[in-house]
């Protein structure tokens, strides 16, 4: 006999990520699993309908969507003050779904399976300016290039669309110049200032030059990687190299610490993508919320990549 659907266990889903082709999936799983499915309308949506499930006595939320979504439901489950009785799941239905990667999901069918058997971990929780995300914050080019992409590029190319947006933005972007604080107690903090073609944060993310692109996402520090702009000749070469993070480059810095500051130079407000979800701002103070966010994962995630 199949499941009764129950109130405690919600799925948020999204039904513009990715290619939005999965919706029926979602629904038949969720049946089969006794989840009862909440599909936003709006972007923004999802945070609502987040704190509508907690409201309603969810303690088990799940996000379909890309990171995005997920970003919005653990915004609506902080907002009402339930991350300490909520664990949130992901099922991958984005354009990227680098999160869901990062903590072992690689599937729908997967990803309820692990819901109902798997390992709960309580990971960090990444705010900037007081509003929360996930996996990462990006200033500068490839926040500017995400903020470009198209939900159409997307369904076309997938993430082929932000190396598509990105070739187009460079041609229009000038790079940020930006002073970056890092606090690590208890060592002097390292400043980092000048041009910058990307201010890449990540807590659940890291941007190595190959390899795993999973952050220790347990150990209360982010993982900061700064890519010095050199010219434009130079800016087009960082770019080419650096987006797409399979080469390193001498204009790369890269450092693991607790809290960040940034500032930037003049007053033209940068755009930053918090799990791509875009602001823009002149300043921004990143802090972290140690093992807040209780989360289920798959086989595949690794508390302490190396
Ligand atoms: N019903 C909706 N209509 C239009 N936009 C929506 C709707 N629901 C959510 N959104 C917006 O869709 C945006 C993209 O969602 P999401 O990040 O989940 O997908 P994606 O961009 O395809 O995946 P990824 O972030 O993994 O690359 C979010 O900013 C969200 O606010």
């Amino acid at each position: 006999m199949e499941p009764a659907t129950t109130v405690d266990s919600v799925v948020v889903c999204n039904p513009e990520s990715g290619t939005g082709d999965y919706l029926s999936t979602v629904r038949q799983q969720a049946a089969e699993h006794g989840y009862r499915v909440r599909k936003t309308e709006r972007a923004g949506h999802a945070v609502d309908l987040a704190g509508e499930a907690v409201d309603a006595g969810a303690t088990f939320i799940a996000a379909a969507g890309g990171d995005g979504t997920l970003n919005e439901v653990v915004r609506g489950i902080e907002a009402v003050g339930a991350l300490d009785s909520v664990t949130v799941g992901v099922i991958p239905c984005g354009t990227g779904n680098n999160f869901a990667r990062n903590i072992g999901i690689t599937g729908i069918h997967q990803a309820f399976e692990t819901f109902e058997s798997g390992e709960r971990r309580w990971v960090d929780l990444a705010f900037a300016d007081g509003r929360p995300f996930v996996n990462s914050c990006v200033g500068g080019l490839t926040a500017e290039a995400s903020a470009e992409t198209s939900a159409d590029l997307k369904r076309r190319f997938g993430t082929t669309a932000y190396v598509i947006s990105t070739l187009r933005t460079v041609r229009s972007f000038e790079s940020i110049r930006v002073s970056v604080e890092m606090y690590d107690d208890p060592h002097v903090a390292p400043v980092w200032s000048g041009d910058a073609v990307g201010v890449l944060i990540g807590n659940g993310r890291r941007f190595p030059p190959s390899g795993s692109e999973q952050a220790n996402m347990e150990d209360g520090r982010f993982d900061v990687t700064l890519v010095r702009a050199t010219g434009s000749v130079g800016l087009l070469r960082t770019v080419a190299a650096e987006r797409l993070f399979n080469q390193h480059t001498p204009w790369t810095s890269r450092y693991t610490v607790s809290a960040v500051d940034i500032s930037v130079a003049d007053d033209q407000p940068v755009a930053f993508s918090l799990d791509g979800e875009i602001i823009r701002r002149t300043q921004l103070s990143l802090r972290l919320q140690p093992k807040t966010l209780r989360i289920a994962v798959g086989d595949g995630y690794e508390p302490a990549p190396t």
